[in-house]
């Protein structure tokens, strides 16, 4: 079996599953963001009285935080209802950042474990060998009244990533590159398993961000396999004891994909849409790409690592005149860090707007919303039309060393001009 059959048979009370069967597994942690509260109104539909356990669910308010208009502040007061009536232990409330952030850092994802979110990039904690994934109202319903959830064990892929990454090449860029090749339907309701020499080095940060964007391939989870930065970080943060999973040597991916990552160059998604994969270089070798908003967050890239080489690439520099450049920390935890490096300040001296930690303008609700005709360049996962705002604007996807490269110049530019002398720990 695989890992992630191990930790579905596991909590299915079963001894071994295998791809197409049908179980019931208990849940270990489940995540209700702020675009749910029906998933409250569905519990009761169907009922519900008392959270089946109540240091197993919490809300994180990240979608409209702060809350940027009335309905989103209500819909923020009844969460919190709930969350008082249930005696919730755990609340994320609009001043902790993006969930898929603030989950791993108060030690909720780790290895081995089953985390069910009401969001489609809950396949970011594969990268702390977890079985995440996302659902909607009905089921998270289901989970705070059962504690339990079905699931159709899912065909395993296998990415194998080998090779080092040349300078300018970033996790993001080796993400993009999979994706270009595999398709928004590459991995429709399967899982990717991340292999290679490649992801054997790559610390939390760099696998969150690819484990994250597993879902723009289909993907209905990913995985990991720990190595020691990541039980580095778990162990110091974990809430509870947790029991890695590991592969055995003789299971068979229903496919194999190879990339060799020493070969690859730094890489957009282009509008618009996210399969939309190409070379940067052959992207501008024509014609120069204006852009009028750089955007450097979410929980793909809004890490701490992905502004520390924004702020070093901007250092002493400043975006041009009538350009714009959004930071928006994932998290308070990483602000806190960004603040104390003095990165956020590098930020403001070079021009750029910093905004609260939280999903901001990644899914075009506030804090940086893009006009009609407006290009921007950015560090999210998804550029279809209206994603960022106008549906006449166009999001080209993109490392946080490119997006910061590209806004200094006002067009997109490659990042190895800049990063020769900059070395980041993803
Ligand atoms: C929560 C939901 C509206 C959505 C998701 O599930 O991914 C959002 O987070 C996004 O990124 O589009
Ligand atoms: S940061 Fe963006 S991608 Fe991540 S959960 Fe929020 S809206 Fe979705």
């Amino acid at each position: 079996m695989h890992a992630l059959e191990k930790i579905l048979a596991k909590n299915s009370g079963l001894d071994s599953v295998s791809a197409g069967q049908i179980v019931t597994a208990d849940i270990d942690f489940a995540e209700i963001n702020d675009l749910y509260l029906q998933t409250v109104y569905s519990f009761y539909e169907m009922g519900g009285k008392k959270v089946w356990d109540n240091t197993k669910a919490a809300f994180v308010f990240d979608h409209y935080a702060p809350a940027p208009d009335e309905k989103s502040a209500q819909n923020h007061k009844e969460m919190r209802e709930f969350a008082k009536k249930n005696n919730l232990k755990y609340h994320f409330d609009t001043n902790c950042g993006v969930c898929h952030q603030v989950m791993p850092e108060a030690g909720l994802a780790y290895p081995g474990m089953i985390l069910v979110a009401t969001d489609s990039h809950t396949t970011t904690h594969g990268a702390f060998g977890a079985f995440g994934t996302g659902v909607g109202a009905t089921d998270m319903a289901t989970i705070l009244l059962t504690g339990k959830l079905w699931f159709r064990v899912p065909e395993i892929i296998e990415v194998r990533l080998d090779g080092d990454a040349p300078d300018g090449v970033y996790p993001k860029d080796v993400v993009l590159n999979v994706l270009g090749k595999l398709k928004a339907d590459g991995a429709v309701y399967k899982a990717i398993d991340f292999t290679g020499s490649y992801v054997d080095q790559l610390g939390v940060p760099g696998r969150m961000t690819i484990c994250n964007m597993a879902v723009e391939m289909g993907a209905k989870t990913a995985y990991m396999q720990p190595n020691q930065k990541v039980l580095d970080y778990v162990s110091e943060r974990a809430v509870k004891p947790y029991e890695i999973k590991y592969t055995d040597d003789d299971f068979e991916y229903e496919e194999s994909h190879l990339f060799d990552v020493s070969k690859m160059e730094p890489t957009l998604s282009c509008p618009s849409s996210v399969d939309n994969v190409h070379n940067l270089t052959s992207v501008v070798e024509n014609h120069d790409v204006e852009i009028d908003q750089g955007y450097i967050g979410s929980c793909t890239g809004g890490r701490f690592e992905d502004i520390e080489i924004a702020a070093k690439i901007l250092k002493d520099k400043h975006i041009p005149k009538y350009k714009r450049l959004d930071v928006v920390p994932a998290s308070a935890e990483v602000m806190q860090k960004c603040i104390k490096a003095g990165y956020i300040q590098d930020l403001m001296k070079a021009g750029a707007t910093i905004a609260a930690p939280g999903c901001a303008a990644c899914l075009g609700i506030h804090e940086g919303i893009l006009a009609s005709g407006e290009v921007c360049i950015s560090s999210t996962n998804r550029n279809f039309p209206g994603r960022m705002g106008s549906v006449e604007a166009e999001i080209y996807l993109a490392s946080p060393a490119a997006v910061a490269s590209s806004i200094l110049n006002g067009k997109i530019t490659d990042p190895r001009k800049y990063v020769s002398e900059i070395s980041v720990a993803y």
